[in-house]
């Protein structure tokens, strides 16, 4: 008998010659992301991290087919400091992206950082903006994302979900703080893994050698149970890896042809 709920679908694996590469491939990803999301709702909505990540989208940023204007953006994770702070992946992301592209700015969801004195408010209030938009308009659970895009840390962490950390099962929140992150700055609020488990694209970039070890760890090796090989969405979602040669040096896992 057909389950009524598939199990998650495998992942996505391309691996291109080049960072460079790997970002013209990676735009054209977004742009037809973009176009099934506004077409079918009218937004498109999107998380961003922080680490190399912003920098790799710099092939969309004079690209005419991105509808700036209908994306909705939310951090997958954020370090709870001011917002011009250089520790600040907003600061970071409106450095590389933001300030080169016409996003209005009401669509730029970043942190309240009048709360930053009490991370529970400062959560809460990040989770009750992912409300208003979410679940107000599409009446779910949890939010269902067009598109988060993730990096992995050499501990394969993502977003600030860390191995071992008691955030791993969180099954409720949609946003949780941690004032422990082993990577620095030690505040920071995340998406929780139902949020990215709700998604209908996640999208792990990496690039160059430093993350072989561990890329191959996290795909070939998910029973061991690292943060980034948790991020398994309920169907119809589906995680893809956007990595170049040099990162994807050391995986075995069969790697898709790109095609649009
Ligand atoms: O705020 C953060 O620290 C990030 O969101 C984090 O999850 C990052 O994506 C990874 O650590 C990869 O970082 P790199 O891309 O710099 O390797």
């Amino acid at each position: 008998m057909a389950s009524l709920h598939p199990p998650p679908s495998p992942p996505i694996l391309y691996s291109f010659e080049s960072p460079n590469e790997l970002s013209e491939n990676l735009a054209a990803f977004i742009v037809r992301a973009q176009k099934e999301a506004v077409d079918k709702k009218g937004r498109f909505t999107v998380a961003l991290s922080g680490g190399s990540l912003p920098k790799q989208l710099n092939k969309l940023i004079d690209n005419p087919a991105v509808k700036w204007d209908k994306w909705q953006v939310f951090f997958a994770d954020e370090r709870c400091v001011p917002l011009d702070h250089e520790d600040s992946n907003y600061n970071l992301c409106r450095k590389e992206l933001f300030s080169k592209v016409s996003i209005p700015k009401q669509n730029i969801h970043h942190i309240d950082v009048s709360l930053l004195d009490d991370l529970e408010e400062l959560a809460d209030a990040y989770e009750k903006a992912l409300i208003s938009e979410f679940a107000q308009k599409d009446s779910a659970r949890f939010p269902v994302f067009d598109l988060i895009l993730l990096g992995i840390g050499p501990d394969g962490h993502t977003c600030s979900l860390f191995p071992e950390h008691p955030l791993l099962t969180e099954e409720d929140r949609w946003v949780a703080y941690i004032e422990d992150s082993p990577k620095p700055p030690p505040k920071r609020i995340t998406l929780t893994f139902p949020v990215l488990n709700h998604a209908l694209r996640v999208v792990f970039i990496a690039a160059g050698e430093g993350k072989a070890d561990i890329l191959s760890t996290i795909i070939d090796n998910p029973q061991a149970g690292l943060p980034a090989s948790r991020v398994t969405p309920s169907h119809p979602g589906q995680v893809y890896w956007y990595v170049d040669n040099a990162a994807s040096a050391k995986v075995k896992y069969h790697k898709s042809e790109f095609k649009l």
